[in-house]
């Protein structure tokens, strides 16, 4: 069974964006109720929504899954997924643990998950130097056990500690590799 579906796993600012951009693949682009970050555009890195936008979405059934993070709903409509239904190239997708656990249900031995880990003090400084207020990094960090955690049960981790995006590359073109070749589901493997 060739791998259909790529799902990106992690904690905040572990390097979930860096890494989907790196592997170079067609990205589902999930909708959220938090608002654009500076230099964010709405339909490449989020599609912006309402929260009221959101729960309509969700009590029609057509969300696929919808999850809140620290205070914002994150969700997976119905449709962004019909393609990957269909066939085609494997996507990339980045969800949190719940919405990665609903997707693999969904799409079982077609998803290769791979889980994003980086130190929590390179987190802390990445999330300080994208502008994140002491509060914001403290909310998102309290978390980053539970995160970490939840990387077990990924088929893959990559350790994405600062200077180590050499290794990531790599690895990147060692996944591109296996997902041509339709053997991506037996890769498993971890860098740290
Ligand atoms: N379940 C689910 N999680 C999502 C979705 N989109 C993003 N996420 C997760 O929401 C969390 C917060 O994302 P974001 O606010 O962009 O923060 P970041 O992780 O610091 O870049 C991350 O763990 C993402 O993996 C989605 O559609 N569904
Ligand atoms: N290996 C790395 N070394 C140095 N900086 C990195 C590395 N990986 C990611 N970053 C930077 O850290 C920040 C957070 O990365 P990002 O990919 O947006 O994380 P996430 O999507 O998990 O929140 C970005 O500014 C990114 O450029």
């Amino acid at each position: 069974m060739s791998i259909s579906l790529v799902v990106l796993q992690g904690p905040s600012a572990s390097g979930k964006s860096t890494i989907q951009s790196r592997l170079g693949l067609p990205r589902i682009v999930t909708w959220t109720s938090r608002p654009p970050r500076e230099g964010e555009v709405d339909g490449t890195d989020y599609f912006f929504k309402s929260r009221s936008e959101m729960e309509l979405l969700y009590e029609r059934e057509q969300m696929v899954e919808m999850t809140e993070y620290h205070g914002n709903l994150y969700g997976t409509p119905l449709q962004l997924i019909e393609d990957i239904v269909r066939g085609g190239l494997p996507r990339s997708v980045i969800l949190d643990k719940a919405g990665a656990g609903r997707l693999r249900e969904l799409f079982r031995d077609r998803t290769l998950l791979i889980g994003v880990k980086s130190d929590q003090e390179d987190c802390r400084r990445r999330l300080a130097s994208r502008g994140h207020s002491p509060e914001e990094i403290r909310t998102r960090l309290s978390s980053y056990d539970d995160e970490i955690a939840a990387l077990a049960v990924c088929d893959l981790i990559l350790n994405n500690t600062d200077g180590n995006l050499n290794k990531i590359d790599l690895l990147a073109d060692f996944i591109r590799e296996g997902l041509r070749k339709g053997d991506g589901a037996s890769l498993r493997s971890d860098n740290a």
